[in-house]
């Protein structure tokens, strides 16, 4: 990251050039559970922090080929060092959740410990007959799913959006988001805070993984487990009130379970400009999942309409994608199998340079039947292998312990600037 020069965000695609982008490196927090707790943690399973590490140095060291990359620890700790801005964090994540006892001491940490605090959680300091009954271990609980910085906030325009998380263990990650976006320190753009705008609506729930930014006048947005429709109406409001002339928002709705369904970006994601990954079974094939595209002129929504899937509508409006089938187009076990390990969610470092797990071989298979080379992280990290000269491409991670937090490399980056195509 460039120390002194401030990173103007920038995103109106999937898929240009990725310039800039937000990550969290897992620690101490992607353990600090057990079984029982599990669950509650939006994990499937514990995960092996050690090998989960090993992979993401994989992910980052190829990111770091490419991109600018921020870390949200090292940013965090910035804004910690400003008294007044630790104070207000401080005061909201304690109030939010409902550890008020612990402001003045939390105050009094230094920006790096009270860093390390926040995201991997604070023990009770049992000294109440509650608390000790309480069997709960943590005042604060840890932040499990930190890694996965797509979710908390997104990027849409020149506009940082702060998501409304659906469950309590993931909303202090987005108050961390809205306190380094809005520090002033680091980026230059406008903050759209969804829990100022809501007014108290329990309703109104959104996450950055149902978020796809296709073109600076499309947003294609998932509707499911995470994102409600009161969300979506939200943003489509907050989205469409500027600037003049037609805009569109597509809603896909999503099944409630299993998990791997949680986000959009699980089902469908951009490879290019003219390919995209998708769950044929949900995407592609009839199912009781609606389609719906909202229609949005100066502002004000003019037309709802069904619409029989994603691929057509993009198509109608000029953004022709060819569907590359995750798991393989032959046998649905595969697919199935491929999806719940993340087989759809890829994240383009630019057009048709795609990054994915190595263990949905279906997938890539398919991807290389569709002129896609198949090329492991390590000769792109070593330099055998050269990102810039290649053309379409997908750089292939170890992927056993990270997948298993419930999420591939779309997911684990928040992109802050890409490349106007
Ligand atoms: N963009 C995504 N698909 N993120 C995956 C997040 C997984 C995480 N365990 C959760 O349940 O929140």
């Amino acid at each position: 990251m460039n120390e002194n020069r401030k990173c103007t965000l920038q995103v109106q695609s999937e898929t240009g050039k990725l310039e800039a982008v937000l990550v969290h490196y897992p620690g101490a927090e992607v353990e600090n559970m057990t079984p029982r707790h599990a669950q509650r943690a939006l994990y499937s399973d514990i995960l092996n922090l050690s090998i989960a590490r090993k992979e993401y140095d994989q992910l980052l060291a190829v990111l770091k080929k490419t991109s600018d990359v921020y870390e949200v620890a090292d940013l965090l700790e910035k804004v910690l060092e400003h008294e007044h801005l630790k104070e207000d964090l401080i005061r909201k994540i304690c109030i939010t959740e409902q550890a008020t006892e612990y402001i003045d001491w939390l105050m009094y940490l230094p920006a790096s410990s009270l860093t390390k605090v926040l995201i991997e959680g604070l023990p009770l300091q049992i000294n109440t007959l509650t608390d000790f009954l309480r069997e709960e271990y943590y005042a604060l609980q840890p932040l499990y799913n930190y890694y996965f910085t797509r979710d908390p906030s997104a990027v849409i325009g020149n506009n940082a959006l702060i998501c409304k998380m659906a469950n309590s263990v993931r909303v202090r990650e987005s108050l961390i988001m809205d306190a380094i976006f809005k520090s002033d320190l680091f980026f230059t753009g406008n903050v759209v805070n969804s829990y100022d705008l809501s007014q108290n609506n329990p309703l109104i729930k959104m996450e950055g993984g149902d978020i796809l930014v296709v073109r600076d006048d499309i947003l294609l947005i998932g509707n499911g487990m995470r994102t409600s429709t009161q969300g979506i109406d939200l943003l489509t409001r907050e989205f469409c009130k500027t600037g003049s002339g037609k805009k569109h928002v597509i809603v896909q709705q999503l099944p409630e379970s299993p998990e791997s369904f949680i986000h959009l970006d699980m089902v469908f994601t951009l490879l290019d400009t003219d390919k995209a990954m998708v769950y044929k079974p949900l995407i592609m094939n009839d199912s009781p999942y609606q389609t719906v595209h909202m229609q949005i002129d100066n502002g004000k929504v003019t037309k709802i309409s069904s619409v029989n899937s994603i691929l057509t509508i993009l198509r109608k409006l000029g953004v022709d994608l060819t569907p590359i089938v995750c798991g393989g187009k032959s046998d649905d076990w595969d697919q199935e199998r491929e999806q719940w390990h993340s087989g759809a969610n890829f994240l383009a470092l630019a057009p048709g340079k795609v990054i994915s797990y190595a263990r949905n071989i279906h997938t890539l298979e398919e991807l290389d039947k569709h002129g896609f080379e198949v090329v492991k992280a390590a000769n792109v990290i070593n330099s055998q292998w050269d990102i810039a000269s290649a053309s379409n491409c997908v750089i292939t991670l170890e992927g056993s312990e990270l997948p298993r937090g419930g999420g591939g490399p779309r997911c684990m980056t928040m992109p802050l600037r890409r490349t106007i195509e």
